[in-house]
């Protein structure tokens, strides 16, 4: 069984006393253990909240890295420093970066066998734009990325990544895709798997779905049989808002 997870996509928000904030809220509302819980904040917060969350449940991931150790990149900040500073996850390839900074599918690879060797989670996005669903290329978009991101990673660390299915159009809109919808996308993500890289492989990676999820429609999703969990933007700004996404994804304690 695939443990759910809930991952709180911050972006570009908080300062470092905001983020201290909003761990001990979270902290003070006992949240479920049968649910890993994540907080992806920026680089600035990260120390800072590597030593709050030291001994609890709750995961701490980036929103981006470099895959090099370290040279002349200005303004990067490299998987090893990441790594170095005991962060657990990363979110990698999200549209907003492919978007805004021209990432390519290839640096996305790159990134993805970094973070993997050097021990944190990748959460790779994929995803189709308004115009690629329109013209019904979501499968082969979504799955063309899935393919690209994961080349050469070694079977026996596969099942590590988390995927987020999060088509473009939903992001930020208010226009979450339906379960439904989501669904069919993301059973074919997992088909895509199965048929790259085998069944057992494919029934172990955990895929979430993002875009507008929020308390009120989580249980939805995760009602599913293929969608893991969430990545979740707006929503996960506020502590109460981003606990009851976690309690609501509970098998134990949630209404799913
Ligand atoms: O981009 C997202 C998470 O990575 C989704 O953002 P929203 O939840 O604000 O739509």
């Amino acid at each position: 069984m695939r443990t759910p997870i809930i991952a709180g996509n911050w972006k570009m928000h908080k300062t470092v006393n905001e983020a201290v904030q909003y761990i001990e809220t979270i902290q003070s509302n006992q949240l479920p253990q049968d649910v890993e819980a994540v907080i992806c904040a920026p680089f600035l917060t990260l120390h800072t909240l590597q030593d709050k969350l030291a001994g609890s449940s709750i995961g701490l991931g980036a929103q981006n890295a470099h895959w090099e150790k370290e040279g002349a990149y200005t303004g990067e900040v490299s998987v090893h420093m990441l790594q170095d500073l005991g962060v657990g996850y990363v979110i990698l390839g999200h549209s907003e970066r492919r978007t805004y900074f021209a990432e390519t599918c290839e640096q996305v690879n790159k990134k993805t066998i970094a973070a993997l060797n050097a021990g944190i989670i990748p959460i790779v996005c994929v995803g189709e734009t308004i115009q690629e669903r329109e013209s019904g290329r979501t499968f082969e978009v979504v799955s063309s990325q899935v393919k690209k991101a994961l080349k050469g990673i070694a079977s026996n660390e596969l099942h590590k990544v988390v995927l987020a299915y999060e088509p473009v159009w939903a992001i930020g809109t208010g226009r979450a895709s339906s379960a439904n919808d989501a669904e069919e996308v993301i059973a074919y993500i997992r088909k895509t798997l199965m048929s790259e890289f085998g069944t057992a492989v494919a029934e172990q990676i955990r895929i979430q779905y993002g875009g507008s999820v929020k308390p009120e429609n989580i249980a939805t999703y995760m009602a599913e049989p293929n969608i893991d969990g969430a990545l979740v933007g707006g929503a996960a700004l506020d502590p109460e808002s981003f606990s009851g996404l976690v309690k609501a994804a509970s098998r134990v304690g949630g209404q799913a």
